[in-house]
């Protein structure tokens, strides 16, 4: 007897795979979205789960539950599933949205700009994709304001030492550091140090800093760290790896420190890193900023301007990639089912030990 049938597009941004759930509204309860990220959080982690663990997911995979609107003129709510729980936002996952329910006709596609406002937990976000011959060329994400909470604060990593780190919001809160400060370089090849060096950063985030978002108090944890090339110089290409680490995380427990690096530049840590860099006077507003991910895929990121956000200064992010579909899925769980909420195996998913 199927208990669940979830239907989904499969898609990726610029290499980071993205399950869009267009049939979720039904399972998700709450007026506002912050209310439904609250839900989803208390009732729908077996539900998340079931989605990214084995035998469906694999540790690089996220996905979304697209949801009816909320704010007058909005086209559709989404609420993130990332392997470390539900997020508010996610660049990669909001350029595999827009994507996915513009080529489907979920939402009318419209020659040769179509927008699509998509409203989350943090704010509304606007998005422009460039359409042509039915396709989605490119999708151009206006995401909610970023801003810095700290530059260059120290924090203890176990077995780093003393680590200056930038602490930001871009859509989720981060931590970032340049690699070479962990003695690490931002190579796939190396994504087993640069994972464990995330997960051990985030411990000490998670430790040692105090975070909460100005108009959602829900959003209080540091989500995704990245290490990144370090301050920007002329001639140098500034490229990032984004640690996604897993779910809870113990100090006594190196099995837990693992994740998966973001396949894409990660628009929300590319968000914050821009907060930075504006605020280190290393970028201007309407400056172009090209970011490459660890497997060297671009995102283009500009602020548009400054504002304010509680007591915090912040500036006005976006960022433009492009995603691709890459299937249509129906995942379905019969009650009969021994892991109705998946399961891992530390070959693929605690590669750092
Ligand atoms: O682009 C993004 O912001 C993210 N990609 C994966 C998790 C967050």
């Amino acid at each position: 007897m199927r208990q669940l049938q979830l239907e989904c597009i499969e898609a990726h941004a610029e290499g980071e795979a993205g399950r869009v759930v267009i049939n979720a509204a039904g399972l998700v309860q709450g007026a506002t979205m912050a209310e439904r990220l609250a839900y989803c959080r208390d009732h729908l982690d077996d539900l998340r789960r079931f989605l990214l663990r084995e035998p469906r997911g694999f540790p690089g995979l996220c996905a979304v539950l697209v949801l009816p609107p909320v704010e007058p003129g909005s086209d559709l709510g989404i609420v993130v599933l990332e392997q470390g729980g539900f997020t508010p936002m996610s660049g990669s996952n909001t350029i595999c949205t827009v994507t996915a329910v513009l080529e489907s006709g979920i939402v009318p596609m419209l020659e040769p700009v179509t927008r699509v406002r998509i409203d989350t937990a943090v704010g509304t976000v606007e998005t422009e994709a460039v359409v042509s011959g039915g396709k989605v060329r490119s999708v151009t994400v206006a995401n909610v304001p970023a801003f810095v909470v700290g530059l260059d604060v120290p924090l203890e990593v176990p077995t780093f030492g003393t680590v200056a780190v930038d602490v930001v919001f871009g859509g989720g809160f981060f931590v970032q550091a340049p690699a070479a400060a962990m003695g690490l370089t931002i190579d796939p090849d190396r994504g087993r140090e640069l994972t464990r060096a995330g997960a051990l950063l985030k411990l000490a985030a998670l430790e040692q800093l105090d975070v909460r978002h100005p108009l959602n108090p829900d959003i209080d944890a540091v989500g995704n760290i990245m290490l990144h090339s370090g301050d920007r110089q002329p001639g140098v290409q500034d490229r990032n790896a984004v640690v996604l680490t897993q779910g809870r995380l113990r100090a006594d427990d190196p099995s837990t420190w693992t994740g998966a690096l973001d396949r894409s530049p990660c628009g929300t840590g590319t968000c914050g890193r821009m907060a930075a860099l504006h605020a280190r006077g290393q970028l201007e507003i309407g400056e172009k900023f090209s970011h490459l991910s660890v497997i060297g895929t671009e995102f283009v990121g500009e602020l548009l301007g400054t504002t304010t956000l509680g007591a915090y200064e912040a500036v006005l992010p976006t960022i433009t990639g492009s995603g691709w579909v890459t299937g249509r899925s129906t995942w379905v769980l019969d009650d009969t089912d021994p892991f109705p909420a998946g399961f891992s195996v530390g070959d693929i998913w605690a590669p750092g030990l």
